[in-house]
């Protein structure tokens, strides 16, 4: 049975007349790498600091590792490490002593300090910037100087906030696969918040589509694809060894088969669109008459075409 790291039951937050946080229910378990995934004002953050004991939710339970985040926040810190989405450090202080400041914060001698943020520096890719004063850091050094600050804790739980913001796409990159080596050699469960689709696709075990306060949906990208896909028209192109050449009767036999909505010729190529589960069928069909198939292709829906459908529908639902 999986084991329930964050437990969100009925979680609200309410400023004025508004639900920031409407009634959210929410299980990210052990080790899992979690994507909070909304627009600006969503309410991710409000959530991640209810989650920490930051803020007082108007009705509902946050607990983490089994505490309660308002009736134990101190508990709650100390399992977790924060790393909100503008880390700041002292910049006339090098890399190192930035990070054995903090050791030493979180009840580590200096002599424990400086081992281990040496090692953990290493561990993020810094080690060759232990003695720059952090002000020459670049963005995406910080980042990892952020992630270093919350390891030194020795969390088993991260939990971020808009963690690529102002990063470059190669160190977006980097940095979203030492997140997902480090979860998964340490067994830490992390949960990131953010608004970049694509980068979150790629590492998230589970992501949650979060729109104005309320958790629209979750799940892993084919099951969020597959609920609101499935129904939906699906465009399978198949590739033949020459130019297609369909009778009228094939034509017609072919629509009447995968009661084809759209089919679309050109070259070598045929484009049908249709409900996903004839393409077997499709593909049986051509070949039975003695066509050289030499490529299928389906469309799959990433990330951005499910949100970007979540997003549609919640000017209708919510
Ligand atoms: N202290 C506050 N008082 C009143 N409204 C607030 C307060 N804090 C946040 N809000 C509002 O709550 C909504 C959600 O904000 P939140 O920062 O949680 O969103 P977010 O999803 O993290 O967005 P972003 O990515 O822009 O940070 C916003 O409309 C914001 O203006």
């Amino acid at each position: 049975m999986k084991t329930s790291i964050i437990e969100l039951k009925g979680l609200k937050k309410r400023y004025g007349s508004i639900n920031v946080v409407d009634h959210l229910d929410l299980d990210i378990h052990k080790g899992e790498i979690f994507g909070l995934l909304g627009p600006n004002g969503a309410g991710k953050t409000t959530t991640i600091l209810m989650m920490l004991g930051l803020i007082e939710p108007t009705s509902g339970i946050a607990k983490v590792c089994g505490h309660n985040s308002i009736s134990n926040p101190i508990n709650v810190k100390s399992k977790v490490g924060y790393m909100p989405d503008n880390v700041g450090f002292y910049d006339h202080m090098t890399g190192l002593e930035n990070l054995v400041y903090i050791g030493q914060l979180n009840g580590l001698s200096r002599l424990e300090a400086e081992k281990s943020a040496i090692s953990i520096m290493k561990t993020v890719g810094l080690e060759n910037a232990l003695n720059t004063k952090t002000a020459a850091y670049s963005r995406g050094m910080k980042q990892r100087l952020g992630l270093a600050d919350v390891l030194i804790k020795g969390p088993e739980v991260i939990i971020m906030d808009e963690p690529t913001l102002g990063i470059d796409p190669s160190g977006v990159k980097d940095f979203l696969k030492l997140i997902k080596t480090l979860s998964r050699q340490h067994g830490l469960t992390v949960l990131l918040s953010s608004h970049h689709l694509n980068q979150v696709q790629k590492i998230c075990d589970r992501v949650g589509i979060f729109v104005k306060g309320k958790l629209l949906a979750q799940g892993n990208i084919e099951q969020l694809s597959e609920q609101l896909f499935s129904q939906t028209s699906n465009q399978v192109s198949i590739t033949l060894s020459e130019p297609v050449k369909l009778t009228q009767e094939e034509e017609l036999a072919l629509q009447e088969l995968a009661k084809v909505e759209h089919i679309y010729k050109e070259n070598s190529q045929i484009y049908i669109n249709c409900n996903k589960t004839l393409t077997p069928s499709i593909v049986r069909f051509l070949v039975e008459r003695n066509y050289n198939i030499i490529g299928v292709h389906q469309k799959t829906y990433g990330l951005e075409d499910i949100y970007q459908k979540y997003f549609e529908n919640q000017h209708l639902n919510v």
